[in-house]
Protein backbone atom coordinates (compact mmCIF):
# COMPACT_ATOMS: atom_id res chain seq x y z
CA UNK A 1 0.00 0.00 0.00
CA UNK A 2 1.67 3.47 -0.87
CA UNK A 3 1.77 5.86 1.78
CA UNK A 4 -0.57 8.29 1.94
CA UNK A 5 -0.83 12.54 3.34
CA UNK A 6 -3.81 13.17 5.13
CA UNK A 7 -4.77 15.40 2.33
CA UNK A 8 -4.61 12.78 0.05
CA UNK A 9 -6.78 10.47 2.30
CA UNK A 10 -9.33 12.99 2.94
CA UNK A 11 -9.58 14.12 -0.92
CA UNK A 12 -10.04 10.42 -1.63
CA UNK A 13 -12.70 9.69 0.39
CA UNK A 14 -14.69 12.62 -1.11
CA UNK A 15 -14.15 12.51 -4.70
CA UNK A 16 -17.57 11.30 -5.84
CA UNK A 17 -16.28 11.94 -10.16
CA UNK A 18 -13.83 12.21 -11.86
CA UNK A 19 -10.27 11.63 -12.05
CA UNK A 20 -6.88 13.23 -10.73
CA UNK A 21 -5.10 16.38 -12.66
CA UNK A 22 -9.09 17.38 -14.09
CA UNK A 23 -11.79 18.75 -12.16
CA UNK A 24 -13.08 16.25 -9.82
CA UNK A 25 -16.61 16.24 -7.81
CA UNK A 26 -16.63 16.43 -3.95
CA UNK A 27 -19.10 15.70 -1.57
CA UNK A 28 -19.13 18.59 0.70
CA UNK A 29 -19.72 17.48 4.67
CA UNK A 30 -20.02 20.97 5.90
CA UNK A 31 -20.91 24.44 4.24
CA UNK A 32 -20.59 27.96 6.38
CA UNK A 33 -22.15 30.91 5.41
CA UNK A 34 -22.29 34.26 6.13
CA UNK A 35 -23.97 37.51 4.95
CA UNK A 36 -21.70 38.79 2.84
CA UNK A 37 -21.14 36.16 -0.12
CA UNK A 38 -24.57 34.25 0.44
CA UNK A 39 -27.18 36.50 -1.07
CA UNK A 40 -26.96 36.02 -4.42
CA UNK A 41 -26.42 32.10 -3.94
CA UNK A 42 -29.61 32.23 -2.64
CA UNK A 43 -31.51 34.53 -5.05
CA UNK A 44 -29.96 32.33 -7.46
CA UNK A 45 -31.55 29.49 -6.01
CA UNK A 46 -34.78 30.72 -6.03
CA UNK A 47 -35.07 31.95 -9.58
CA UNK A 48 -34.27 28.52 -10.48
CA UNK A 49 -37.12 27.06 -7.71
CA UNK A 50 -34.62 25.37 -5.67
CA UNK A 51 -33.81 23.97 -2.64
CA UNK A 52 -30.84 24.03 -0.20
CA UNK A 53 -30.21 19.95 -0.82
CA UNK A 54 -28.66 19.40 2.50
CA UNK A 55 -29.78 21.94 5.11
CA UNK A 56 -28.51 20.09 7.94
CA UNK A 57 -25.18 19.86 6.90
CA UNK A 58 -25.27 24.05 6.20
CA UNK A 59 -24.94 25.99 8.76
CA UNK A 60 -24.67 30.23 8.82
CA UNK A 61 -24.15 33.42 10.95
CA UNK A 62 -23.97 37.15 10.98
CA UNK A 63 -20.40 38.15 11.53
CA UNK A 64 -18.72 40.98 8.73
CA UNK A 65 -21.70 43.58 9.01
CA UNK A 66 -22.02 43.35 12.62
CA UNK A 67 -21.87 46.77 14.59
CA UNK A 68 -19.80 46.16 17.59
CA UNK A 69 -20.78 48.99 19.90
CA UNK A 70 -24.28 49.18 19.24
CA UNK A 71 -25.32 45.90 17.95
CA UNK A 72 -28.69 46.26 17.25
CA UNK A 73 -28.60 49.71 16.13
CA UNK A 74 -27.24 49.14 12.30
CA UNK A 75 -26.92 52.85 11.44
CA UNK A 76 -25.07 51.65 7.89
CA UNK A 77 -27.95 50.82 5.11
CA UNK A 78 -25.90 48.18 2.97
CA UNK A 79 -24.93 46.20 6.38
CA UNK A 80 -28.81 46.14 7.20
CA UNK A 81 -29.71 44.98 3.96
CA UNK A 82 -27.15 42.15 3.88
CA UNK A 83 -28.58 40.82 7.69
CA UNK A 84 -32.14 41.34 6.78
CA UNK A 85 -31.13 39.53 3.99
CA UNK A 86 -29.33 37.26 5.65
CA UNK A 87 -31.79 36.29 8.23
CA UNK A 88 -35.16 36.50 5.67
CA UNK A 89 -33.02 33.72 3.50
CA UNK A 90 -32.13 31.20 6.20
CA UNK A 91 -35.94 31.35 7.56
CA UNK A 92 -36.87 30.59 3.92
CA UNK A 93 -34.65 27.69 3.24
CA UNK A 94 -34.86 26.28 6.40
CA UNK A 95 -30.88 26.67 6.70
CA UNK A 96 -29.63 26.64 11.05
CA UNK A 97 -28.48 29.94 11.68
CA UNK A 98 -26.94 32.21 14.54
CA UNK A 99 -29.36 35.03 15.10
CA UNK A 100 -28.30 38.54 15.13
CA UNK A 101 -27.43 39.27 18.67
CA UNK A 102 -28.24 35.69 19.44
CA UNK A 103 -25.73 33.62 21.64
CA UNK A 104 -23.64 31.65 19.32
CA UNK A 105 -23.21 34.06 16.92
CA UNK A 106 -19.43 35.05 16.26
CA UNK A 107 -17.05 35.05 13.13
CA UNK A 108 -18.10 32.19 10.61
CA UNK A 109 -14.44 30.00 10.74
CA UNK A 110 -14.75 30.86 14.94
CA UNK A 111 -18.46 29.58 15.01
CA UNK A 112 -17.64 26.31 12.80
CA UNK A 113 -15.24 24.48 15.87
CA UNK A 114 -17.15 25.89 18.62
CA UNK A 115 -20.41 24.77 17.63
CA UNK A 116 -18.74 21.33 17.06
CA UNK A 117 -19.54 21.15 13.44
CA UNK A 118 -16.05 21.10 12.79
CA UNK A 119 -14.21 18.02 13.00
CA UNK A 120 -11.28 15.49 11.77
CA UNK A 121 -11.96 14.40 8.20
CA UNK A 122 -14.75 16.38 6.46
CA UNK A 123 -14.25 19.13 3.60
CA UNK A 124 -15.91 21.68 4.79
CA UNK A 125 -16.41 25.17 2.82
CA UNK A 126 -16.94 28.98 3.12
CA UNK A 127 -17.69 31.70 0.75
CA UNK A 128 -14.94 32.74 2.58
CA UNK A 129 -11.09 33.01 2.29
CA UNK A 130 -10.27 32.23 5.77
CA UNK A 131 -12.32 28.92 5.44
CA UNK A 132 -8.49 27.13 5.94
CA UNK A 133 -8.66 27.92 9.70
CA UNK A 134 -11.00 24.78 10.01
CA UNK A 135 -8.27 22.91 8.86
CA UNK A 136 -6.45 22.27 12.09
CA UNK A 137 -8.45 19.52 12.86
CA UNK A 138 -7.61 17.35 10.07
CA UNK A 139 -10.36 18.50 7.61
CA UNK A 140 -10.06 19.55 3.99
CA UNK A 141 -11.21 23.14 4.75
CA UNK A 142 -11.37 26.01 1.70
CA UNK A 143 -12.87 29.55 0.57
CA UNK A 144 -15.32 29.48 -2.09
CA UNK A 145 -16.94 32.05 -4.57
CA UNK A 146 -20.62 33.34 -5.09
CA UNK A 147 -21.50 31.20 -7.43
CA UNK A 148 -20.08 28.04 -5.55
CA UNK A 149 -21.69 29.03 -2.44
CA UNK A 150 -24.97 28.48 -5.00
CA UNK A 151 -24.04 25.58 -6.50
CA UNK A 152 -22.53 23.72 -2.82
CA UNK A 153 -26.52 24.81 -1.15
CA UNK A 154 -28.29 22.96 -4.74
CA UNK A 155 -25.97 20.15 -4.90
CA UNK A 156 -23.56 19.57 -1.73
CA UNK A 157 -20.77 19.10 -3.93
CA UNK A 158 -18.54 20.81 -5.70
CA UNK A 159 -16.18 21.16 -8.82
CA UNK A 160 -12.29 21.12 -7.69
CA UNK A 161 -8.71 20.29 -9.14
CA UNK A 162 -6.59 18.60 -6.65
CA UNK A 163 -4.25 20.85 -5.52
CA UNK A 164 -0.47 19.92 -4.79
CA UNK A 165 1.04 19.29 -1.55
CA UNK A 166 3.34 21.03 0.70
CA UNK A 167 4.76 19.93 3.79
CA UNK A 168 5.90 22.63 6.32
CA UNK A 169 7.66 21.73 9.37
CA UNK A 170 7.69 23.96 12.06
CA UNK A 171 10.44 22.81 14.52
CA UNK A 172 12.15 23.67 17.78
CA UNK A 173 10.38 25.29 21.06
CA UNK A 174 9.40 28.76 21.01
CA UNK A 175 10.24 31.00 23.80
CA UNK A 176 7.88 32.85 25.96
CA UNK A 177 6.23 35.59 24.34
CA UNK A 178 6.69 34.33 20.90
CA UNK A 179 3.23 32.67 19.49
CA UNK A 180 2.05 30.58 16.40
CA UNK A 181 0.95 33.97 15.19
CA UNK A 182 4.89 34.81 14.97
CA UNK A 183 5.13 31.49 13.01
CA UNK A 184 2.97 31.95 10.44
CA UNK A 185 4.39 36.13 9.88
CA UNK A 186 7.65 34.53 10.23
CA UNK A 187 6.93 31.65 7.57
CA UNK A 188 4.99 34.53 5.51
CA UNK A 189 8.13 37.16 5.97
CA UNK A 190 10.67 34.17 4.99
CA UNK A 191 9.06 32.46 2.18
CA UNK A 192 6.42 35.39 -0.04
CA UNK A 193 2.66 35.66 -0.02
CA UNK A 194 2.79 33.33 -3.11
CA UNK A 195 5.00 30.82 -1.47
CA UNK A 196 1.99 28.64 -1.45
CA UNK A 197 -0.06 29.09 -4.47
CA UNK A 198 -1.50 25.76 -6.20
CA UNK A 199 -1.08 23.29 -2.60
CA UNK A 200 -2.48 22.18 0.25
CA UNK A 201 -0.18 23.02 3.04
CA UNK A 202 0.02 20.17 5.91
CA UNK A 203 1.65 21.93 8.93
CA UNK A 204 3.27 19.51 11.24
CA UNK A 205 6.51 19.49 13.87
CA UNK A 206 7.13 19.24 17.26
CA UNK A 207 6.06 23.22 17.43
CA UNK A 208 2.93 22.42 15.86
CA UNK A 209 2.46 19.11 18.31
CA UNK A 210 2.89 21.77 21.11
CA UNK A 211 0.20 24.05 20.59
CA UNK A 212 -3.35 24.25 21.55
CA UNK A 213 -6.32 23.84 19.03
CA UNK A 214 -7.32 27.34 19.31
CA UNK A 215 -2.71 28.31 18.31
CA UNK A 216 -3.27 25.83 15.64
CA UNK A 217 -6.41 27.65 13.79
CA UNK A 218 -4.24 30.76 13.70
CA UNK A 219 -1.68 29.06 11.78
CA UNK A 220 -4.29 27.54 9.15
CA UNK A 221 -6.00 30.59 9.21
CA UNK A 222 -3.38 32.07 7.72
CA UNK A 223 -2.94 30.07 4.94
CA UNK A 224 -4.43 32.38 2.53
CA UNK A 225 -1.70 34.91 3.49
CA UNK A 226 0.70 32.32 2.42
CA UNK A 227 -0.86 31.99 -1.01
CA UNK A 228 -2.54 28.58 0.09
CA UNK A 229 -6.11 28.06 -0.17
CA UNK A 230 -5.83 25.01 1.97
CA UNK A 231 -4.35 24.34 5.01
CA UNK A 232 -4.42 21.93 7.69
CA UNK A 233 -2.50 19.84 10.35
CA UNK A 234 -2.77 16.03 11.37
CA UNK A 235 -5.32 15.66 14.48
CA UNK A 236 -4.41 14.60 17.49
CA UNK A 237 -5.70 13.70 21.60
CA UNK A 238 -6.35 17.79 21.76
CA UNK A 239 -8.04 18.20 18.46
CA UNK A 240 -10.27 15.27 19.92
CA UNK A 241 -10.22 16.55 23.55
CA UNK A 242 -11.56 20.02 21.88
CA UNK A 243 -14.49 18.42 20.14
CA UNK A 244 -15.74 16.52 22.63
CA UNK A 245 -18.76 17.55 24.13
CA UNK A 246 -19.60 20.51 21.80
CA UNK A 247 -23.25 20.57 20.28
CA UNK A 248 -22.63 19.23 17.15
CA UNK A 249 -20.02 16.53 18.32
CA UNK A 250 -20.72 12.63 16.62
CA UNK A 251 -22.87 11.08 18.91
CA UNK A 252 -21.19 7.79 19.05
CA UNK A 253 -17.50 9.92 20.36
CA UNK A 254 -15.74 7.18 20.40
CA UNK A 255 -16.19 4.98 16.98
CA UNK A 256 -15.51 8.66 15.58
CA UNK A 257 -12.32 8.90 17.20
CA UNK A 258 -11.22 5.17 16.23
CA UNK A 259 -11.98 6.35 12.31
CA UNK A 260 -9.95 10.05 13.22
CA UNK A 261 -6.89 7.99 14.21
CA UNK A 262 -6.49 6.75 10.58
CA UNK A 263 -6.81 10.34 9.74
CA UNK A 264 -2.97 11.28 9.76
CA UNK A 265 0.09 11.35 7.16
CA UNK A 266 1.42 8.07 7.23
CA UNK A 267 5.42 8.83 8.09
CA UNK A 268 7.32 7.74 4.85
CA UNK A 269 4.32 9.79 2.48
CA UNK A 270 6.05 11.98 -0.21
CA UNK A 271 5.40 15.64 -0.81
CA UNK A 272 5.84 18.23 -3.81
CA UNK A 273 7.40 20.37 -1.62
CA UNK A 274 8.70 20.37 1.51
CA UNK A 275 9.65 23.78 3.77
CA UNK A 276 11.06 24.10 7.45
CA UNK A 277 10.84 26.85 9.65
CA UNK A 278 13.04 26.96 13.21
CA UNK A 279 11.22 28.32 15.80
CA UNK A 280 14.33 28.32 18.72
CA UNK A 281 15.04 31.48 18.28
CA UNK A 282 12.22 33.22 16.66
CA UNK A 283 11.32 36.61 17.97
CA UNK A 284 8.14 38.65 17.75
CA UNK A 285 6.62 39.63 14.58
CA UNK A 286 5.25 42.80 13.20
CA UNK A 287 4.74 43.90 9.68
CA UNK A 288 5.74 47.01 8.35
CA UNK A 289 4.68 46.98 5.17
CA UNK A 290 1.19 46.64 2.75
CA UNK A 291 1.28 42.48 2.85
CA UNK A 292 1.36 40.17 5.52
CA UNK A 293 4.74 39.02 3.82
CA UNK A 294 6.65 42.53 4.37
CA UNK A 295 7.05 41.41 8.10
CA UNK A 296 10.27 41.04 10.49
CA UNK A 297 11.48 39.67 13.95
CA UNK A 298 11.12 42.50 16.35
CA UNK A 299 14.46 44.88 16.86
CA UNK A 300 15.63 44.33 13.15
CA UNK A 301 15.30 47.66 10.90
CA UNK A 302 13.05 47.70 7.71
CA UNK A 303 14.87 47.02 4.73
CA UNK A 304 16.17 49.17 1.97
CA UNK A 305 13.94 50.08 -1.24
CA UNK A 306 17.07 48.85 -3.91
CA UNK A 307 14.65 48.03 -7.26
CA UNK A 308 11.92 46.84 -5.13
CA UNK A 309 8.71 49.08 -6.39
CA UNK A 310 6.62 47.25 -3.70
CA UNK A 311 8.34 48.46 -1.13
CA UNK A 312 8.72 51.97 -2.43
CA UNK A 313 4.96 52.19 -1.98
CA UNK A 314 4.76 50.24 0.81
CA UNK A 315 6.71 52.88 2.34
CA UNK A 316 5.00 55.86 1.06
CA UNK A 317 1.38 54.28 1.93
CA UNK A 318 2.61 53.33 5.72
CA UNK A 319 4.74 56.77 5.69
CA UNK A 320 7.92 55.06 7.11
CA UNK A 321 11.50 54.30 6.27
CA UNK A 322 13.84 52.13 5.34
CA UNK A 323 16.11 51.63 8.89
CA UNK A 324 13.77 52.46 11.26
CA UNK A 325 12.74 49.80 13.70
CA UNK A 326 9.04 48.63 14.66
CA UNK A 327 9.43 50.96 17.76
CA UNK A 328 10.05 53.86 15.70
CA UNK A 329 6.17 53.45 14.79
CA UNK A 330 4.22 55.71 16.24
CA UNK A 331 0.74 54.05 17.28
CA UNK A 332 -2.65 55.20 17.62
CA UNK A 333 -4.55 52.62 17.83
CA UNK A 334 -4.79 48.62 18.79
CA UNK A 335 -7.49 46.35 17.90
CA UNK A 336 -7.25 43.25 19.20
CA UNK A 337 -9.66 40.83 17.20
CA UNK A 338 -10.39 38.84 13.86
CA UNK A 339 -11.01 35.18 13.25
CA UNK A 340 -7.12 34.87 13.43
CA UNK A 341 -6.56 36.10 16.88
CA UNK A 342 -9.86 36.59 18.71
CA UNK A 343 -10.63 33.19 21.00
CA UNK A 344 -10.47 33.05 24.53
CA UNK A 345 -6.99 32.04 24.60
CA UNK A 346 -5.51 34.84 22.91
CA UNK A 347 -7.58 37.37 25.21
CA UNK A 348 -5.89 35.60 28.13
CA UNK A 349 -2.71 36.15 26.97
CA UNK A 350 -3.38 39.46 25.82
CA UNK A 351 -4.93 40.57 29.34
CA UNK A 352 -1.62 38.82 30.91
CA UNK A 353 0.02 41.83 30.15
CA UNK A 354 -2.74 44.80 30.51
CA UNK A 355 -3.70 43.71 33.67
CA UNK A 356 -3.23 46.77 36.47
CA UNK A 357 -2.10 48.90 33.56
CA UNK A 358 -3.13 51.81 31.69
CA UNK A 359 -3.63 52.33 27.85
CA UNK A 360 -0.87 55.20 26.57
CA UNK A 361 -2.43 58.57 26.23
CA UNK A 362 -3.95 59.43 22.99
CA UNK A 363 -4.02 55.59 21.77
CA UNK A 364 -7.16 53.85 21.45
CA UNK A 365 -7.63 50.62 21.94
CA UNK A 366 -10.68 47.97 21.14
CA UNK A 367 -10.87 44.21 21.91
CA UNK A 368 -13.49 42.50 20.16
CA UNK A 369 -14.17 38.88 21.22
CA UNK A 370 -14.59 36.49 18.10
CA UNK A 371 -17.41 35.09 18.49
CA UNK A 372 -20.17 35.55 21.63
CA UNK A 373 -19.39 32.32 23.34
CA UNK A 374 -15.30 33.71 23.32
CA UNK A 375 -17.22 36.94 24.71
CA UNK A 376 -19.43 35.41 27.81
CA UNK A 377 -16.88 32.65 28.40
CA UNK A 378 -13.96 35.74 29.04
CA UNK A 379 -16.30 37.90 30.90
CA UNK A 380 -16.97 34.57 33.06
CA UNK A 381 -12.85 35.23 33.98
CA UNK A 382 -13.30 38.75 34.19
CA UNK A 383 -11.30 39.70 31.54
CA UNK A 384 -13.43 42.48 30.20
CA UNK A 385 -12.87 44.15 33.81
CA UNK A 386 -9.17 44.36 33.29
CA UNK A 387 -9.47 45.67 29.69
CA UNK A 388 -12.31 48.25 30.44
CA UNK A 389 -9.89 48.97 33.51
CA UNK A 390 -6.92 49.36 31.40
CA UNK A 391 -8.73 51.90 29.19
CA UNK A 392 -9.66 49.44 26.69
CA UNK A 393 -13.25 49.47 24.99
CA UNK A 394 -14.67 45.65 25.33
CA UNK A 395 -17.02 45.17 22.22
CA UNK A 396 -19.59 43.24 21.10
CA UNK A 397 -18.73 40.06 18.79
CA UNK A 398 -17.67 40.37 15.09
CA UNK A 399 -15.05 40.86 12.31
CA UNK A 400 -15.23 44.45 13.67
CA UNK A 401 -11.76 46.81 12.17
CA UNK A 402 -10.53 43.61 10.26
CA UNK A 403 -12.05 44.93 7.62
CA UNK A 404 -14.15 48.26 7.64
CA UNK A 405 -17.68 46.58 6.63
CA UNK A 406 -19.07 47.79 9.48
CA UNK A 407 -18.55 51.31 11.79
CA UNK A 408 -15.06 50.16 13.41
CA UNK A 409 -12.62 51.71 11.11
CA UNK A 410 -9.24 52.74 11.53
CA UNK A 411 -8.73 56.94 11.12
CA UNK A 412 -7.21 57.71 8.21
CA UNK A 413 -3.22 58.06 8.41
CA UNK A 414 -3.13 55.96 11.90
CA UNK A 415 -1.07 53.48 12.79
CA UNK A 416 -2.51 50.39 14.00
CA UNK A 417 -0.94 47.40 16.06
CA UNK A 418 -3.86 44.44 14.74
CA UNK A 419 -4.11 40.85 15.68
CA UNK A 420 -6.09 40.03 12.36
CA UNK A 421 -4.38 38.68 8.81
CA UNK A 422 -4.15 41.68 6.25
CA UNK A 423 -2.12 44.87 6.38
CA UNK A 424 -3.41 46.03 2.62
CA UNK A 425 -4.00 49.41 1.53
CA UNK A 426 -7.44 51.06 3.05
CA UNK A 427 -8.17 47.66 4.64
CA UNK A 428 -8.93 48.77 7.87
CA UNK A 429 -10.02 52.26 6.77
CA UNK A 430 -9.37 54.79 4.14
CA UNK A 431 -5.57 55.51 4.46
CA UNK A 432 -5.36 53.43 7.71
CA UNK A 433 -1.77 51.99 8.49
CA UNK A 434 -2.31 47.88 9.71
CA UNK A 435 0.79 46.71 11.66
CA UNK A 436 0.18 42.78 11.86
CA UNK A 437 1.40 40.93 15.12
CA UNK A 438 0.07 38.55 18.00
CA UNK A 439 -1.75 39.52 21.15
CA UNK A 440 0.32 39.65 23.28
CA UNK A 441 2.50 42.25 20.89
CA UNK A 442 -1.02 44.10 20.49
CA UNK A 443 -1.82 44.43 24.29
CA UNK A 444 1.77 45.34 25.25
CA UNK A 445 1.86 47.95 22.76
CA UNK A 446 -1.32 49.74 23.62
CA UNK A 447 0.23 50.41 27.10
CA UNK A 448 3.82 51.00 25.91
CA UNK A 449 2.44 53.49 23.41
CA UNK A 450 4.68 51.96 20.95
CA UNK A 451 5.87 47.82 19.87
CA UNK A 452 7.96 46.32 22.43
CA UNK A 453 9.46 42.47 23.14
CA UNK A 454 6.78 40.81 25.03
CA UNK A 455 9.39 38.49 25.53
CA UNK A 456 11.22 40.92 28.54
CA UNK A 457 7.41 41.37 29.89
CA UNK A 458 7.04 37.77 30.38
CA UNK A 459 6.16 37.12 34.05
CA UNK A 460 5.08 33.16 34.19
C1 LIG B 1 -15.95 39.33 2.82
C2 LIG B 1 -15.20 38.07 2.56
C3 LIG B 1 -15.59 37.55 1.25
C4 LIG B 1 -13.69 38.23 2.76
C5 LIG B 1 -12.90 36.94 2.49
O1 LIG B 1 -13.24 36.11 1.68
O2 LIG B 1 -11.89 36.75 3.08
C6 LIG B 1 -13.37 38.72 4.16
O3 LIG B 1 -13.72 37.81 5.15
C7 LIG B 1 -11.93 39.08 4.28
O4 LIG B 1 -11.28 38.68 5.25
O5 LIG B 1 -11.42 39.81 3.41
S1 LIG C 1 -12.41 38.47 10.85
FE1 LIG C 1 -11.46 39.39 9.07
S2 LIG C 1 -10.44 37.75 7.99
FE2 LIG C 1 -11.89 36.84 9.41
S3 LIG C 1 -13.72 36.49 8.20
FE3 LIG C 1 -13.93 38.47 9.21
S4 LIG C 1 -13.16 39.97 7.74
FE4 LIG C 1 -12.46 37.96 7.05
Amino acid sequence: MTAKTIFDKLWEQHVVAGNEGEPQLLYIDLHVIHEVTSPQAFQGLRDAGRRVRRVDLTYGTLDHNVPTKDIFNIQDLISKKQIDTFTKNVKEFGVPAETHGGKGQGIVHMVAPESGRTQPGKTIVCGDSHTATNGAFGAIAFGIGTSEVEHVLATQTLWQVKPKRMKIEFIGHPQKGVYSKDFILALIAKYGVDAGVGYAVEYTGEAVDDLSMEERMTICNMSIEFGAKIGLMNPDEKTYDYVKGRDYAPKDFDKAVSNWKNLVSDPDATYDKVLTLDVNQLKPMVTWGTNPGMGLEFGETFPEIKDNINYERAYNYMDLKPGQVASDIELGYVFIGSCTNARLGDLQEAAKFVKGKHVADGLTAIVVPGSRPVKTAAETEGLDKIFIEAGFEWREPGCSACLGMNPDQIPEYVHCASTSNRNFEGRQGHNARTHLCSPAMAAAAAIAGKFVDVRNLVTD
